[in-house]
């Protein structure tokens, strides 16, 4: 049983290995032939060598003569043996060359039997190491000319000699020595002083165990029989044994036993059960030194049947196969391939505190604020228990307790005024504020700080949080560094009127992402019909873009582009929920983490999977060009890329509601708005008003589902953006952007679409205004239905398929050639 394990195990194991050696073109039978080939020029340079030290003398005259026929030199191997030999001894390595045959031999027994060969390299590494080694030690004792030490050993220790010293060398040479004996040999001092204590203890056991027996003879017990107490000390003996067998588990339960045996032996019983912990020690500790057989036998009576107590060896235990190839291989580390990527320096950011100083509030600027607020709500009749501020980045905020009886909608209604009095944009109220039972007013400093991007990237809380996808949006009003995870937002829209910070804040997200990710975890899709807006990313592309097959540039400007980028997406993300099925896990990251701890076979198609972060820069833009068919697959994958790590950022200058849809609503918690022009706008992102209160340069609400935080967005300028895509660009990249799989909708062509089956979803509805409008053009159905240009025409080619439309007349529109919608609907259930 055992043995099959073991077998089934090499079978499977060796699968990555084959996949290693796939990159060596030696074949099996090369192998065996060049295996064959070094073990026996190493079986020979051995025997060389040795001739060598006896007839050196003789033959070094012949080995200026190698071209020389009739010369013969005394070595074994003759004239190739004796110019080998000099050269590998006596100008080399002088004795300690004698490693080298067997190093050769050694690699021919390897490659004949084709065994590992990062062993067969330490062999080579350690070898060559103890070679020059040994040689610079012989240096010491060699006389100029000798074969000790070789002209490479002399030669060395002399050069060591003449700068260092004859203690330096020693030194140097003794330091390599322990380097060897501790790399090499894993020896550590902890180690070496745990095994003299073990044989220290084994010695002491050794000797209380023998004189304990003497005692049992000599103070035999009267009351047993001579068989008996023969066999009691044979147990005894076994007992000893047995606790030889594990002196490095000298624990209490031992000790315990033994007097019990000893107890019962005391009182003149005789014990034949010890257990089988006692004959083969505590099974968590059973090691090679337990006895293979055990023979009981009474020495008084010979004739007594012998007893033999078989000792069954533990079966090897094979373990999974992930365990043996992570105990061979390593865990999977998917950042080996740019294993010497670095990540950008916090330096590259600029620090804007040494400007500003951190944040300032004038004493005069509070008071001020605060008379104000307690007299324009004494004017109201509110009257004020407490009043507390504290002073953000941008806004100050006042918590109010107001005095009992006081109703909150009344200080609610009250905002403008106190906004008037307070002579201050931006007044937002936020009456109670969570959790506490006060009334916030937020008002604006007169001299904001700007919270850098530098702050907010070095940050502890940033630094150490433990997230997959770890974004430092920037500063809450008490100062504390905002961090959220992206990865559980699972989406996220960005909305606000132009010029108030909303590329400043895809930047800084983008950036976040640059400072805490590695190129292999995480691939970037971005979408910028500005065209100017990311660009920069451009430099980075086969670090981090991911894009199409066949598609010069990364960053997708054009409208078509993202409609086929959104229906690869929605492939990939097909592909990986397939695969997340065979992997028998629910999401990216428990696959991740199986991937890496090698139980998923990249033979089955497994591999490991980065992140993906769909970055749309104006969405508003997107959707009126595109309508419906960006709406679709953005949908799909809003509502379902969550599990497998599609995460969407999607901005927008126009928060109107046919941009930011229901749909779009639904699968997008997380939602930031920048400034807004008016309450609408702000109910349409954030479903509350407030960020039409806001003050603009990156001042921004946040809300993930519930409440809502005002943050101090970070600020990070185009020049250092420039400074971190430079910095990562300049750095060794992979051959190509991340390549998303092919979508062939749009190129396909019309002949699949003529097929029943295969018809556009809008088919019927095309078909309807068509006829209704009795013109058959493709810009009738893009503006009907708001389809982009390509789905329109195949609508058209589609409905010529059916004949509704006549062919394609050139600048004129298609004739129709259903008359009316009741002729319509009966061609159609005619089909
Ligand atoms: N977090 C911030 N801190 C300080 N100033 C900021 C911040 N964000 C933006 N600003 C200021 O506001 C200006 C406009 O920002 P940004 O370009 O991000 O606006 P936008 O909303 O993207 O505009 P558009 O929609 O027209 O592209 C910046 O040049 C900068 O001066």
């Amino acid at each position: 049983m055992a043995k099959k394990k073991v077998s089934t195990k090499r079978k499977t194991t060796k699968k990555p290995k084959t996949s290693l050696k796939e990159k060596f073109t030696l074949s099996r039978q090369q192998k065996v032939v060049l295996g064959t080939f070094l073990f026996f020029l190493g079986i020979g340079l051995f025997f060389a060598f040795v001739s060598f030290f006896f007839n050196w003398k003789i033959d070094q005259s012949e080995i200026s003569q190698f071209y020389n026929r009739t010369s013969s030199p005394k070595n074994w191997l003759s004239k190739f043996g004796a110019t080998v030999s000099h050269f590998f001894i006596f100008k080399g390595f002088g004795i300690s060359a004698l490693i080298l045959p067997v190093l050769t031999s050694l690699t021919g027994v390897y490659l004949f039997f084709d065994l590992n060969k990062k062993k067969l390299f330490g062999f080579w590494f350690w070898g060559g190491l103890v070679m020059l080694w040994i040689s610079v030690v012989l240096g010491f004792v060699e006389k100029d000319g000798g074969l000790l030490a070789g002209i490479i050993g002399y030669e060395t220790n002399d050069f060591l000699r003449d700068y260092i010293g004859f203690i330096g060398t020693v030194l140097v040479l003794a330091f390599f020595a322990i380097v060897y004996i501790v790399v090499r040999l894993r020896y550590t001092p902890e180690k070496i002083s745990d095994s003299l204590k073990n044989t220290q203890r084994a010695i002491a056991k050794d000797f209380e165990v023998t004189s304990e027996t003497n005692n049992k003879q000599t103070v035999s017990t009267p009351t047993s029989d001579s068989t008996s107490s023969s066999i009691k000390e044979k147990i005894d003996s076994i007992i000893a044994k047995s606790k030889d067998a594990n002196k490095k588990q000298e624990d209490k339960k031992q000790n315990e036993k033994e007097d019990e045996i000893k107890k019962d032996n005391n009182a003149g019983e005789i014990t034949l059960n010890p257990t089988i912990n006692d004959f083969y020690g505590d099974p968590n500790n059973r090691n090679n030194e337990i006895p293979e057989k055990l023979i009981i036998k009474s020495e008084d009576n010979p004739e007594d049947i012998a007893m033999e107590v078989e000792t069954t060896v533990e079966e090897e235990v094979v373990g999974d196969l992930s365990a043996k190839l992570v105990k061979d291989f390593g865990e999977f580390d998917p950042k080996l391939e740019l294993g010497n990527y670095k990540f950008p320096a916090i330096t590259l950011l600029k620090d804007y505190t040494t400007q500003s100083g951190g944040i300032t509030i004038d004493q005069g600027e509070l008071e001020e604020n605060k008379n104000r607020i307690v007299e324009t709500l004494k004017n109201y009749k509110i009257e004020i228990a407490q009043i507390k501020a504290t002073v953000g980045p941008t806004v100050t905020l006042y918590e109010i307790v107001p005095e009992a009886g006081i109703r909150i909608s009344k200080i609610k209604n009250l905002e403008d005024d106190i906004a008037l009095s307070l002579a201050a944009l931006g007044i937002r109220i936020i009456a109670p504020i969570p959790g506490k039972g006060t009334i916030g007013i937020e008002v604006p400093n007169k001299k904001a700080t700007i919270v850098s991007m530098r702050s907010a990237i070095s940050s502890s809380k940033f630094q150490n949080a433990e997230m997959e996808l770890p974004l430092s949006l920037g500063k809450t009003i008490s100062n504390e560094t905002f961090v959220v995870d992206l990865a559980k937002m699972p989406h996220l829209l960005m909305a606000g009127a132009t010029g108030q910070g909303k590329s400043v804040g895809l930047n800084a997200i983008l950036t976040s992402l640059l400072y805490k990710k590695h190129p292999a975890e995480v691939k970037f899709v971005l979408v910028d019909p500005k065209k100017v807006e990311l660009t920069l990313f451009n430099k980075i592309e086969r670090h981090y873009l991911a894009k199409l097959p066949d598609t010069e540039e990364a960053i997708i400007t054009d409208n078509t582009k993202v409609i086929n980028t959104l229906n690869s997406l929605c492939i990939e993300m097909d592909a990986r929920y397939d695969l997340l099925k065979q992997a028998m896990v629910r999401n990216i990251k428990e696959y991740n983490a199986k991937f890496k701890a090698r139980k998923l076979n990249p033979e089955n198609g497994h591999k490991f999977l980065p992140y993906i972060v769909l970055v749309v820069d104006e969405f508003a833009d997107l959707i009126m060009t595109a309508g419906k068919e960006v709406e679709t697959p953005i949908a799909r994958l809003a509502q379902l890329a969550r599990a497998i790590g599609i995460h969407l950022i999607i901005a927008t200058q126009r928060p109107s509601v046919n941009v930011i849809t229901g749909m779009i609503k639904a699968n997008f918690p997380a939602r930031i708005a920048f400034r807004v022009t008016s309450k609408i706008d702000s109910r349409t992102i954030l479903d509350t008003g407030g960020a039409d209160q806001l003050i603009g340069r990156g001042d921004m609400l946040y809300t993930q589902g519930n409440d809502v935080v005002r943050i101090q967005c970070a600020f990070v300028d185009t020049p250092e953006v420039e400074r971190i895509t430079d910095y990562i660009g300049s750095q060794k990249a992979y051959p190509d952007a991340h390549l998303l799989p092919e979508y062939l909708g749009e190129e396909s062509g019309t002949s699949l679409d003529i097929d029943k089956k295969d018809r556009d979803k809008l088919f019927a509805e095309a078909a309807e205004v068509i006829v209704t409008a009795q013109q058959g053009s493709a810009s009738l159905l893009q503006r009907k239905l708001k389809l982009g240009y390509n789905r329109a025409g195949r609508l058209i080619d589609q409905l010529e398929a059916a004949g509704i439309v006549g062919p394609f007349e050139g600048s004129k529109a298609r004739q129709v050639l259903v008359p009316d919608l009741i002729s319509l609907q009966q061609l159609l259930d005619n089909e």
